[in-house]
């Protein structure tokens, strides 16, 4: 048997994986009866009975017993998780006898082993590791269910209390499963802690061929929305992972009891899976029986649908079960002939819809054209196109032309309607996207206002922490001069009681001078009178002077004026020159009588004179610090006003700190409210689960994360958030 390879890119995908022999195969049944071609892409297998002919099975890959689970995630599941993040839907499952390794593919052997981890840890990690390498702008949200099909019941694995679920059928969102928890996730710790306990609910049981066989059909489904923050635009992508239970020959596991039952119930919603797959590559348009079981009911949209699907056919390679491998391997190729029809489940942005609007309209165009032209056609053959002119009246036309004209007219008005019906529908998306661009548009001018006020308000702390301390600052000078005035009173007050000392000390030695033979007030008079003398010798100097100058000028008319002068002069001279003696006389005399005070009073005298430059000085600087302690009260004044008017600041501060810090909590509330609005899923209902400790799987909230970790809305109200926790 030979399958063609070349196939429609959205056929089912099919992958075959041999495990190794079991420990019982390998003492018993060593033989192996497959090969794998070079190329990863045949089975061979050799003819066990004398005569049959050599069997080749053709799949996308062929993976041999020694394959890693990496190489079989990496070919066969990676492609299509890729194509959920980008909105696709998909669905990978394992198929084959029991005991052929389908839950190894899926599951792995462990949670635990991170090296033999199978298909679905796997798609957890590259979901949860895409979002986080995506672009920072795209928000996502992920929610996972996990439910079995046992004995032809579903049963929800997250909530064993649900009892059995009804399938629905809607068209908006296909095949679904009533009232099936799906708990929103943000990490993939979150989904493995979820896998752990719907594991532990599945029926698992033991039988000859497996300790550990699934007596059910498991489907783990993560669905991943995401929306675009920049044109709004959103997709989400489904993605259900299948552990279908195994096939298997009750003679060979020995099933009885509960076991047959359960085996009875498996081979029949795998026979209902083989007839739909048969259905489905044959091409068949017509009646598809989904409905003849749970199984391929579920299964509907993942077969023949909206999805792109993944078959990975597990066989074992031993002898013993060659018949069952061959029927497993026959079931993957029927299946590799399914064409599905995958498409992205995404809204429409603005920009989108107006293109199609713009296509539509220019299609109308298009056909009002012909209409027309088809119409003057008419015209011109003698017809009117009123509604009671009818092609049959003219009788004209051919009847097939007729018949064509009729249908295409017909046609027409179909399309037209078709059509005006689609540009209504594309207006009001258009009008819904519209408004909601402008709710988000004012969204982001309150959330730009509270910014600029928040920045505001931190300037304004900023400039009241500045002010704060200057006036700190001020209060400290204030402080440091009034201890310096205090200071200087003291001095001030010190230096007066001086003052009035050395007065009396003065008094003292005035009274004391009244004892010598000459008194002080004698001695100032002397001193005046030789002042006189001087000044008066001074002048005539300068009288000399003159005559000698008009002597030069007029020699001979002033003669006798000059005679006068001369005589006069030398009187004053001789006068002068008296005086002069008297003045040495009186200096003399004056140093004799000073020489003559006793030693005491000459001390005194000078002690008396550096006093009175103390004091001089003393007066100075008196003046210097009354002058300052003025200066400081003015400045004093000039503060306290200061301080004054920056306290009314910092109330009206204080007012406007506490107005803001309402309007931010108010506008968080806002937002809040907006984002829960945004977010509530209205499709999926609400459920109410108990009986679960530790494990949340009541999450029906919405957990968005952001592509890039960068999650800049988010950060936006937890920067807002932290403002108003922060007031
Ligand atoms: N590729 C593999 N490498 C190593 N061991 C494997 C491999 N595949 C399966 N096994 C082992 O074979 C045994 C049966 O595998 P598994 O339980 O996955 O089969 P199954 O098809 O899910 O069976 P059932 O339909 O009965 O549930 C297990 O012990 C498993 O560890």
């Amino acid at each position: 048997m030979e399958t063609s390879r070349d196939t429609n890119p959205n056929n089912v995908r099919v992958f075959c994986r041999f495990r190794p022999l079991s420990t019982n195969e390998a003492q018993i049944f060593q033989t192996k009866f497959i090969d794998i071609s070079s190329d990863c892409k045949s089975i061979i297998i050799q003819p066990s009975k004398q005569g049959a002919d050599t069997q080749i099975f053709n799949y996308d890959h062929a993976f041999a017993s020694e394959s890693s689970q990496e190489l079989v995630y990496e070919l066969s599941a990676k492609p299509i998780v890729d194509s959920v993040m980008h909105g696709f839907n998909g669905t990978i499952f394992a198929y084959g006898q029991t005991a052929s390794g389908k839950t190894y593919t899926m599951m792995g052997p462990s949670l635990d082993s991170s090296d033999h981890v199978g298909i679905i840890p796997r798609t957890i990690s590259t979901v949860f590791s895409e979002i986080d390498n995506s672009e920072s702008s795209v928000e996502f949200s992920v929610k996972v269910s996990y439910c079995e099909l046992y004995m032809e019941d579903v049963k929800d694995l997250l909530n064993e209390n649900k009892g059995k679920l009804k399938i629905r059928e809607d068209k908006a969102r296909g095949v679904y499963l009533e009232g099936l928890t799906e708990v929103y996730v943000s990490s993939g710790e979150e989904v493995y802690e979820l896998l752990e306990y719907g594991n532990s609910n599945r029926v698992v049981g033991f039988t000859r061929m497996n300790e550990r066989s699934s007596r059910s059909h498991s489907i783990f489904t993560l669905t991943v929305s995401q929306t675009n923050t920049v044109d709004l635009s959103q997709k989400s992508g489904k993605l259900h992972l299948i552990d279908l239970a195994g096939s298997e020959k009750v003679s060979k596991t020995g099933a009885e009891g509960t076991r047959l039952e359960e085996a009875k119930k498996i081979n029949k919603s795998l026979t209902a899976l083989g007839l739909v797959i048969n259905s489905l590559s044959k091409g068949a348009k017509g009646h598809i029986p989904y409905r003849d079981s749970k199984l391929t009911w579920i299964l509907q949209d993942s077969l023949g649908g909206n999805s792109l699907t993944s078959v990975i056919i597990t066989c074992s390679p031993s002898l013993y079960n060659e018949d069952e491998t061959i029927s497993s391997l026959r079931f993957g190729i029927r299946a590799k002939l399914i064409s599905n029809t995958p498409k992205i489940n995404k809204e429409f942005t603005v920009g989108e819809l107006k293109l199609l609007l713009a296509e539509a309209k220019e299609e109308i165009k298009k056909k009002d054209m012909k209409i027309k032209k088809l119409e003057e056609t008419l015209m011109r053959a003698g017809l009117s196109i009123s509604q009671s002119t009818t092609i049959d009246d003219s009788g004209l036309f051919e009847s097939d032309t007729r018949t064509e004209y009729a249908d295409l007219i017909q046609e027409l008005e179909e399309t037209r309607e078709i059509l005006s019906n689609e540009v209504e529908e594309n207006s009001k998306i258009k009008d819904t996207l519209t408004q909601l661009q402008l709710e988000f548009v004012k969204v982001r001018n309150d959330y730009e206002k509270l910014k600029t006020q928040y920045k505001e308000a931190s300037d304004f702390e900023k400039e009241s922490k500045e002010k704060d301390e200057i006036i700190e600052k001020l209060k400290i000078t204030l402080e440091s001069i009034q201890s310096e005035f205090t200071n200087i009173n003291g001095t001030k007050e010190f230096l007066e009681n001086r003052l009035v000392e050395k007065e009396a000390e003065i008094d003292f030695l005035k009274q004391r001078y009244e004892y010598a033979p000459r008194s002080q007030s004698k001695i100032e008079k002397e001193q005046k009178e030789i002042a006189v003398i001087t000044k008066y010798h001074e002048s005539l100097n300068q009288v000399d002077l003159i005559y000698t100058i008009n002597e030069n000028l007029n020699e001979n008319s002033l003669l006798e004026e000059r005679k006068k002068l001369a005589k006069d002069l030398h009187a004053k001279i001789r006068q002068l020159i008296e005086l002069e003696i008297e003045f040495e006389d009186f200096k003399e005399r004056y140093t004799a009588l000073e020489n003559s005070l006793p030693f005491d009073v000459q001390e005194e005298r000078k002690k008396n004179c550096i006093l009175e430059r103390r004091l001089v000085q003393l007066s100075m600087m008196y003046r210097q610090l009354t002058n300052q302690k003025s200066s400081l009260v003015v400045d004093k004044g000039i503060h306290e006003k200061k301080i004054q008017r920056l306290t009314e600041k910092l109330k009206i501060s204080e007012n406007n700190y506490l107005k803001i810090k309402e309007q931010l909590r108010q506008a968080d509330e806002q937002i809040q409210e907006l984002m829960k609005e945004v977010e509530t899923p209205n499709t999926m209902p609400r459920l109410s689960v108990t009986g679960h400790s530790g494990l949340n799987i009541n999450s029906k909230i919405k957990k968005t994360m952001r592509g890039g970790k960068a999650d800049k809305y988010t950060a936006i109200l937890d920067q807002l958030r932290t403002l108003s926790n922060n007031f």
